[in-house]
């Protein structure tokens, strides 16, 4: 028996949430939906521009962390925050969920903490713009093997792959956890980060990866044969286990060969913001536990239907209890 069911790489960001209309990204020149990168700068003018904002622990590798500390399962997270105020909060806040964050708050150099500026639409849709810090600094030094060999599972963020260091710190972490008997998989985490390292995100799915869970965006930019189907097919071609969400419209899981489907309930969200994560909590809490396929997708899509039922990317619930209630425990 390891030390850890599931330690995480990714990055370590604190979420700053408030409530826009549409028309406020328009004239903020916010792309809806999804994750743009902001400097400084901007972070400030964004910041500023937020009315009644809630600060909450955030990263996407590091919420499906903390989805499934919260499940009891023992986790850790390996990521960078700086020695500053927001970095304590993060780290804490990771510890109090039952996650271990294993790298201490770093006072050298002088980038602070990561943070994301959050816009929730009407529509529940999530608006990310992420001042990346320090936590995109992660490298091959940051990851211990004396935390890697002792996961059953390490979960990447595809995130991290936009620098040379953070593909190496993937490699390091992937590669000392499989030669110690365990799994590697990866979350694509954005459309737009395929797009730059197309040839290098093929390459660690097919040789290094265990399983890839992706959105339907995020699984399409992979091969891009303008065919969802076409291409799910071609990315179970190289990997034994993927997992592909579609919003509210159901989850496939094909899994060496064999394809499941999951439906899901749609509802409106009160806001989207760590859908995918708690997906992954969810399901990785399956993987881990050895529920069949069918199941681990249900508990995805509880863990999901309950953080899009709130602000912020975390449980607030019970998730436990709430399996009991589905019948999943
Ligand atoms: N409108 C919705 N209604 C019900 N469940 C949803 C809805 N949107 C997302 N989910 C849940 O969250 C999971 C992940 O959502 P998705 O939008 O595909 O990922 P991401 O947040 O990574 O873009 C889905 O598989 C589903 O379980
Ligand atoms: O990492 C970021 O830039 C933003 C995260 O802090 C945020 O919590 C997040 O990734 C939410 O995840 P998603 O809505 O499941 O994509």
């Amino acid at each position: 028996m390891k030390k850890y069911q599931v330690v995480g790489i990714g990055n370590a960001v604190v979420d700053v949430l408030t409530r826009c209309e549409d028309t406020f990204l328009d004239h903020m020149g916010i792309q809806k939906g999804i994750m743009q990168l902001i400097e400084r700068d901007r972070a400030e003018t964004l910041y500023g521009a937020m009315t009644d904002r809630v600060e909450a622990p955030g990263g996407s590798v590091a919420n499906t962390l903390a989805g499934i500390g919260n499940l009891g399962l023992p986790t850790a997270f390996i990521g960078r925050v700086h020695d500053d105020a927001l970095g304590h909060f993060y780290a804490d806040a990771m510890v109090k969920g039952g996650t271990d964050f294993v790298n201490a708050p770093m006072s050298e150099g002088d980038l602070p903490t990561s943070r994301s500026m959050i816009f929730v639409s009407p529509d529940g849709e999530r608006s990310m713009n992420t001042y990346l810090g320090t936590s995109a600094e992660l490298g091959p030094e940051d990851v211990s093997e004396e935390v890697t060999t002792q996961a059953e599972i390490i979960f990447l963020e595809g995130y991290l792959f936009d620098k040379d260091k953070g593909k190496d710190a993937f490699l390091r972490a992937a590669r000392t956890c499989r030669a110690a008997g365990g799994k590697a998989g990866i979350a694509i985490s954005d459309p737009f980060c395929v797009e730059r390292h197309r040839d290098d995100f093929l390459k660690l799915i097919a040789n290094e990866m265990d399983f890839v869970i992706g959105n339907e965006e995020e699984i399409r930019s992979l091969y891009q044969d303008d065919s969802l189907e076409q291409d799910l097919a071609r990315v179970a071609e190289t990997c034994p286990l993927v997992v592909c969400t579609r919003s509210g419209d159901g989850v496939t899981i094909i899994q060496n060969g064999t394809r499941y489907d999951i439906p899901v309930q749609k509802i409106t969200p009160v806001d989207a913001t760590g859908a995918g994560d708690q997906f992954a909590a969810g399901f990785l809490y399956g993987l881990a536990t050895g529920a069949d396929m069918e199941t681990a997708g249900r508990m995805g899509c509880v863990c999901a239907a309950e953080v899009i039922s709130h602000m912020g990317p975390r449980p607030e619930a019970n998730m436990q209890a709430l399996f009991r209630q589905h019948d999943l425990l």
